[in-house]
């Protein structure tokens, strides 16, 4: 018998564009070398100038999604993005307490590069009560950050409490991340379960083109995890993978344009990628 392949699950929307949503989780997770599986909860016609449309799908066709996954694979770890509103949210919380499908990230995606809610206003308090406490890890940026702790996080001080906070909120490690800040540097802070806590720099790249770069960077770590890869490790190679990305970018689009979701191919053996 040969070994079980990693499998992994991304629970999200679709980007009709190609740069966000399940299609930057599934081109990362498949450049991991990992197989994807996916739940579809909205569809967004989108593109890199904005979000035009999306459509929440109903309730029982999520489920069933789940069923039919949990029915046969063996999923190893999975990650959440766009849910949309309480209705979505809670069908995903649902299905998350019913099936095992391994650790947990959870990208609590709010609003997209251009502005377009992706999550509405009174679904953000059932993500934070409801969906956090099933969290291995959670990765906010930093107006998710806010939004989530009712904080206004202006320094390197405020961004530690808020990740302390986000941890008594029931997730268990905690990323804040850095791409919204100014400055040379993007710094992501890192906050494990044991206490331990890191930050995670790179020179900040000079560019438009950062259309999913959340998406991706919990995708990677999602990945990583389904192939036993400790949480740290996951986390490391994560940033690695999407600092590739953005670094060496491509030219689609008209305005915020995707990643290079191939560019650690020529990094392959650097950061352990
Ligand atoms: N211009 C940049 N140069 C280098 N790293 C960046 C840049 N922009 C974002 N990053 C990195 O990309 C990762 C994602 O951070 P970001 O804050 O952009 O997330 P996000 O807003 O959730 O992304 P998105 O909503 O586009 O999916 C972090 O590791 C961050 O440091
Ligand atoms: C379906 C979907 N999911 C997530 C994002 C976030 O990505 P970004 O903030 O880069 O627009 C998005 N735009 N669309």
């Amino acid at each position: 018998m040969t070994d079980i392949f990693p499998q992994a699950l991304s629970i999200a929307g679709s980007d009709s564009g190609g740069g966000a949503g399940m299609q930057a989780d599934l081109k990362t997770i498949q450049e991991r070398h990992v197989f994807a599986t996916t739940v579809l909860v909205a569809i967004t016609a989108q593109n890199t100038l904005g979000v035009q449309d999306a459509f929440p799908l109903p309730e029982k066709i999520i489920d069933e999604q789940f069923a039919s996954l949990a029915a046969d694979l063996q999923i190893k770890a999975c990650k959440t993005g766009m849910l949309a509103d309480p209705i979505r949210v809670r069908a995903v919380v649902r299905n998350l307490k019913k099936y095992d499908f391994g650790p947990l990230t959870v990208d609590p995606v709010m609003i997209a590069k251009g502005g377009a809610p992706l999550l509405s206003n009174d679904a953000i308090d059932v993500v934070r009560d409801e969906l956090l406490p099933l969290a291995t890890i959670v990765t906010p940026n930093l107006p998710e950050a806010e939004r989530l702790t009712d904080m206004t996080i202006e320094t390197p001080a405020a961004v530690k409490q808020a990740a302390v906070k986000l941890q008594q909120r029931g997730a268990q490690n905690i990323i804040i991340k850095g791409g919204h800040q100014e400055g040379d540097t993007s710094r992501d802070y890192v906050l494990l379960a044991d206490g331990t806590d890191f930050w995670l720099s790179a020179k900040r790249v000079p560019t438009h083109n950062t259309h999913g770069t959340g998406d991706t960077l919990s995708a990677c770590i999602t990945a990583e995890l389904a192939k036993g890869q400790s949480l740290e490790a996951a986390i490391r190679l994560g940033k690695a993978y999407v600092d590739a990305t953005i670094r060496d970018g491509i030219q689609v689009g008209h305005g915020h344009g995707p990643l290079n979701h191939w560019a650690y191919r020529k990094v392959e053996g650097q950061n352990g990628l």
